[in-house]
């Protein structure tokens, strides 16, 4: 299997706590991982430093086949890798803007971007939302924007923070749902949770944090 990702030395610490020190981080390309382990065992302050939003120490890190440094977060990984927020925040346009508001900052020419949006929205059943506002959403329903958003941005590497957290019934149905087909996008996916349904789904595997270690299952 090929590496998307691997660091020789992933630190993070909070002042003088430090949440985890893993050896030997490694991330598969094309693969699904759950990445499971108790609250507060730093499972949010790995996607997060993985997505260079919390400044983490990082040793020997090979991304995509090239040597980077994590700090200041390299281009190559901020146009490669989608952080998804358990709490999604959006701005109070409307859905479609929302989805399409990375392509833009891309600089993707708005005839280019419509059509990605458009199916990004069909994906994540949300079109007959397009031009609501997504303040007035329900939870759910802005879970499956932003998965939208992430999407289609293509990343390479998608972390969803808790995809169904405050999420039951149907809702949280239809964001499980989502996932299998974001997986065969071809992207590595790394979902932390505590969802059952999500950690059995068919050929993900399972990372779990403890005791600021890593531990593959
Ligand atoms: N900016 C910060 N400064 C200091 N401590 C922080 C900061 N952010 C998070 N923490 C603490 O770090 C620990 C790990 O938090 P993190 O959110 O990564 O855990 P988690 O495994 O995702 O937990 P949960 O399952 O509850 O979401 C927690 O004790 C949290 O209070």
């Amino acid at each position: 299997m090929t590496a998307l990702l691997s660091i020789g030395r992933l630190r993070l610490r909070h002042g003088a706590r430090e949440l985890f020190d893993l050896a030997d981080f490694r991330l598969d390309a094309a693969r699904a991982y759950v990445l499971t382990g108790a609250n507060g065992a730093g499972k949010s302050g790995l996607l997060r430093a993985l997505a260079g939003l919390e400044r983490a120490d990082a040793e020997q890190l090979v991304f995509a086949g090239r040597a980077l440094a994590l700090a200041p977060y390299p281009r190559a990984m901020r146009e490669a890798v989608v952080y998804v927020h358990q709490e999604p925040v959006m701005f109070s346009t409307s859905v479609a803007a929302n989805i399409g508001y990375g392509l833009r900052a891309r600089g993707v020419a708005p005839a280019r971007a419509a059509p990605l949006v458009a199916a990004a929205m069909a994906w994540a059943g949300v079109e007959h939302l397009r031009d609501f506002d997504p303040a007035t959403l329900s939870g759910g329903e802005r879970q499956r924007v932003a998965l939208a958003r992430g999407k289609v941005l293509a990343p390479r590497l998608l972390l969803l923070d808790e995809p169904t957290a405050n999420l039951d019934g149907t809702a949280r149905e239809q964001v499980i749902a989502l996932i299998p087909q974001l997986l065969a996008g071809g992207a590595s996916v790394v979902m932390a949770c505590h969802d059952r349904d999500l950690i059995g789904l068919p050929g993900v595997s399972r990372l779990k944090l403890r005791d600021g270690r890593i531990e593959y299952r």
